[in-house]
């Protein structure tokens, strides 16, 4: 008998076809306590879970006592309880490595639309505000030859230290907690503490993941240390940033803008106060998102989740050691 799955986002159809025939699929919109109650004899029976979002607790694998594997169609992993997960001996595999250069990629496009005000500028033009040649009240920022600081120097932080290195001749600076020989052989990235990244930098760039420790980690004292003309990019998680210090911070001019990917709360409330900021360039977490990429994260979820049924996992987990 195939093993039971509940898979809770859609897949592209080549895909669906191999998950069936690997597994007894149930697909529900999402996790959620009305989907869990509503399917509960599914849940408690399926040894697979495959989709992204929503919360993975211990409240939910109480419902699924025969999990063996989750497999999340992302690398970020901050909404699953890996403690939990561990003390049950289920996997969890993630989509590692695919991503990494759509996201620097996007990260990349944020540093220039803020600098050089292309989402404003648009807007302007379309309504017809274009009656002649712009002056110093519209003019941008130089991208080229600044200051980059990372933080988060892992595979999507690398790649944007190259896009960045040699695209646009910046200087890269990074904050991590181990040096990082790879960044400064081949970009000439050095190495500082989070005070000097922040006072120095003119992009402060987040591609860090939302840990205990990550969380809020840039907040009004943080966002007070960096230069009044710096631009913040967060694509990492939203909850790194404190949000209301960095609405404060964009209205009275301690910061020149930000590029933000990901919001404290998502998706952000349509009246959140930092989406009327015109010095905010804001996207719906799409870092990912291309055609190629999502694709690529889908087949590689459906893949993981194949190797972790079959105890075949040789990549993308996230808590190998708990394999007997
Ligand atoms: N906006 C979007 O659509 C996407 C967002 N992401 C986010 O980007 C994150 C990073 O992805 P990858 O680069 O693939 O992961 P990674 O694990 O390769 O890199 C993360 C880096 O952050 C560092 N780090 C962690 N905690 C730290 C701390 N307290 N202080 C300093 N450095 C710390 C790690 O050592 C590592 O080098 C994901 O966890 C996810 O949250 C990822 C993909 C898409
Ligand atoms: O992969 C992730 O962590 C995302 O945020 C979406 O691509």
């Amino acid at each position: 008998m195939k093993p039971a799955v509940i898979l809770y986002k859609s897949l592209p159809d080549d895909l669906r076809t191999k998950l069936d025939a690997h597994f007894t699929v149930t697909e529900v919109h999402d996790i959620s306590p009305e989907t869990i109650e509503k399917h509960a004899a599914q849940f408690e029976q399926a040894q697979g879970l495959l989709g992204s979002g929503g919360k993975v607790d211990g409240e939910l694998l109480a419902k699924m006592p025969a999990l063996r594997a989750c497999s999340t169609v992302s690398v970020g992993y901050d909404n699953f309880n890996v403690d939990a997960l561990n003390q049950r001996k289920v996997l969890l595999m993630h989509t590692p490595t695919v991503l990494t250069e759509t996201v620097a990629d996007t990260m990349m496009a944020l540093v220039l639309s803020t600098a050089r005000r292309v989402t404003e500028l648009d807007k302007w033009v379309k309504n017809g505000e274009w009656k002649k040649s712009i002056g110093p009240d519209h003019f941008g920022i130089d991208v080229h030859h600044k200051t980059l600081g990372i933080l988060g120097m892992g595979r999507i932080g690398l790649a944007l230290a190259q896009r960045a290195h040699f695209g646009f001749g910046m200087n890269i600076l990074y904050n991590a907690r181990r040096q990082h020989e790879e960044a400064e052989t081949r970009f000439g990235a050095r190495a500082c503490d989070l005070e000097t990244l922040l006072k120095e930098s003119d992009f402060v760039c987040i591609s860090l993941p939302l840990t205990e420790q990550t969380h809020h980690m840039i907040g009004a004292a943080q966002l007070k240390l960096m230069k009044p003309s710096a631009i913040l990019i967060n694509a990492g998680r939203g909850p790194v940033v404190d949000e209301q210090a960095l609405t404060a911070a964009l209205k009275d001019g301690t910061i020149h803008a930000a590029g933000l990917d990901v919001f404290e709360v998502e998706p952000v409330p349509a009246d959140a106060e930092i989406l009327t900021l015109p010095n905010v360039v804001a996207l719906p977490h799409i870092g990912s998102a291309t055609h190629e990429t999502r694709y690529g994260m889908a087949r590689d979820a459906v893949d993981n989740l194949i190797a972790a049924l079959s105890g075949k996992v040789e990549k993308n987990c996230v808590n190998p050691q708990i394999q007997g």
